[in-house]
């Protein structure tokens, strides 16, 4: 058994997290430049929590600029085993409206200006995302939202567009209509990738702020609108996280789903052809398999 350490990366709106035990923030080095911010250990009820704030504390980082592959380094040195995104989001469908959460299920990658894979040339490896979040933290988040009375969906296709310009109308119709995605954001990917990569969990917690741009009784997306939605959310938001650890328990069997094996055969070059510059900086998100 592996003890549970849970990570919850706050989106916009969101840049700590309350009631921590013996809460610390702590700088993490990585072979992929630094995090987003320092990251806030400590506990909940007997089982470890991290935070890192996505954008950096006072939103310093853009979408594009967001340093994804620190992030889940650092969260899996930390020895998190499960990662919650928390995140705002524009909703494609009436019935999911500002104010409601949706637990993502399922993504389209629209993002174009990031790197999104630990391997390359010198260790090349090619794990599924067929099914990029895990069921079972997804069901977890699903209860903690429920028995926090939050207005939640099961399940939604997440697309995640480059940005930071929001869409246009005809994006908007486009990804709603013909594309049959739900909601839109611009930074789940390639995070959700990267976590499958480093064998962590990953569950998405989206919290819808707006229409994005399709809505004929609602006009264009807005910042300041956006970020009221959010504040009036981001207690609903802590409310689900302090549910999480009683859900999850303080032990941690294998994940039935398979995320922590995803790396079992993935890596394709031939450990005489790697490159030892390579794999020493997947020591900490691809060490179990090296
Ligand atoms: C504040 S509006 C746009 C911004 O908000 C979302 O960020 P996050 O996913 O970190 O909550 C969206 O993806 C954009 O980056
Ligand atoms: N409409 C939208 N498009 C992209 N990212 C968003 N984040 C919040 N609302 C959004």
């Amino acid at each position: 058994m592996t003890e549970t350490k849970i990570a919850v990366i706050g989106g916009s709106g969101i840049y700590d997290i309350e009631g921590l035990e013996d809460a610390t923030w702590t700088s993490v080095d990585t072979p992929w430049g630094a995090p987003s911010d320092a990251v806030l250990t400590g506990s909940l009820g007997g089982v470890g929590m991290v935070f890192l704030p996505r954008h950096g504390r006072g939103h310093v980082h853009s979408p594009t600029t967001v340093p994804y592959r620190a992030n889940i380094d650092a969260l899996k040195r930390l020895g998190v085993t499960d990662v919650i995104s928390v995140s705002a989001c524009g909703s494609f469908r009436e019935e999911m409206a500002p104010g409601h959460f949706v637990i993502v299920d399922q993504f389209i990658d629209r993002t174009f200006a990031r790197e999104k894979s630990f391997f390359g040339t010198g260790c090349v490896a090619h794990v599924s995302v067929a099914h990029p979040t895990c069921p079972r933290l997804g069901a977890a988040c699903l209860t903690a939202a429920r028995d926090a009375g939050i207005t939640v969906h099961n399940g939604g296709t997440y697309l995640a567009m480059e940005g930071p310009q929001f869409s246009t109308l005809a994006e908007s119709k486009m990804y709603r209509e013909s594309w049959g995605a739900d909601v839109i954001g611009m930074t789940n990917m390639p995070e959700a990738k990267l976590a499958r990569e480093a064998e962590l969990c990953y569950a998405s917690v989206a919290m819808i702020t707006d229409y994005d741009s399709w809505h004929p009784e609602h006009g264009e997306v807005d910042v300041s609108d956006i970020i009221r939605t959010l504040t009036g959310n981001a207690g609903k938001a802590r409310d689900l996280v302090r549910r999480l650890p009683d859900l999850l328990g303080a032990e941690r069997a294998p994940c039935p789903h398979g995320c922590d094996r995803a790396l079992e055969y993935a890596i394709l070059t031939q450990p005489d052809a790697r490159d030892p510059a390579v794999t020493a900086k997947l020591v900490a998100v691809a060490g179990r398999v090296l």
